[in-house]
């Protein structure tokens, strides 16, 4: 049980914290910085109790791997490029953000308000679901720093059919919205999640 006062665990832990910790409140100092603080509720932390359950059992699976295998945490190249994941994914989904502005909600608009315009330039010139595309990396990532083998998977098949599904049913609006605007820049520009047309 020493291990995880361990050096190695110390800093994992401390750095799956942090990245945590950051995610989250970014997530909601943007949102309020973009649509007021009048609008903002705290579901803009992005806090659900799925996610909740999965971040405690990758912790749990930590625990049990550090004390059972500690060896299994030493892999320092394969924790610095987790770390890596987390680092490129939080900056491409908060680029996202940031470019997108007013556009972006939290929630997927199915009526569209006055100012929401088509967003194509910055990020969105590359992929269409960057900040899904940057979910997905830092999600991972958070288990690839830890060096759990099975929660690294299972984020990765989970957050992938999360996205798999919510993307069609976005773009759906989106198209209402913006018509053949949307359909011929779906045609140009890669979904940015792999295996999502
Ligand atoms: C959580 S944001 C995600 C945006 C985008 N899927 C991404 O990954 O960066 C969802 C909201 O963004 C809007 N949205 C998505 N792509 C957009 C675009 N290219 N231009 C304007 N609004 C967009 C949708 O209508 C939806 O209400």
């Amino acid at each position: 049980m020493t291990e995880i006062f361990s050096d190695t665990g110390f800093r994992q832990l401390t750095q799956m914290f942090l990245a945590i910790i950051f995610f989250h409140t970014s997530e909601y100092i943007l949102a309020i910085a973009i649509h007021g603080a009048s609008k903002v509720t705290l579901s803009s932390l992005l806090i659900s109790k799925h996610y909740a359950l999965a971040m405690l059992i990758s912790v749990l699976e930590y625990i049990a791997e550090i004390v059972f295998f500690p060896g299994l945490k030493q892999h320092w190249w394969i924790s610095n490029f987790g770390l890596t994941m987390i680092i490129l994914g939080e900056i491409l989904r908060k680029t996202a953000i940031i470019t997108a502005g007013r556009s972006f909600t939290h929630l997927i608009k199915i009526r569209r308000e006055e100012h929401h315009k088509l967003v194509t330039e910055g990020v969105y010139q590359i992929m269409r679901h960057p900040s899904y595309s940057g979910f997905l990396i830092w999600s991972v990532g958070t288990q690839v720093m830890l060096c759990n083998p099975i929660s690294a998977i299972a984020f990765a098949v989970v957050v992938w059919r999360f996205f798999a599904e919510r993307i069609p049913y976005e773009e759906h609006y989106l198209k209402q919205f913006f018509g053949r605007q949307y359909v011929e820049y779906a045609q140009r520009v890669p979904s940015g999640v792999p295996f999502v047309n």
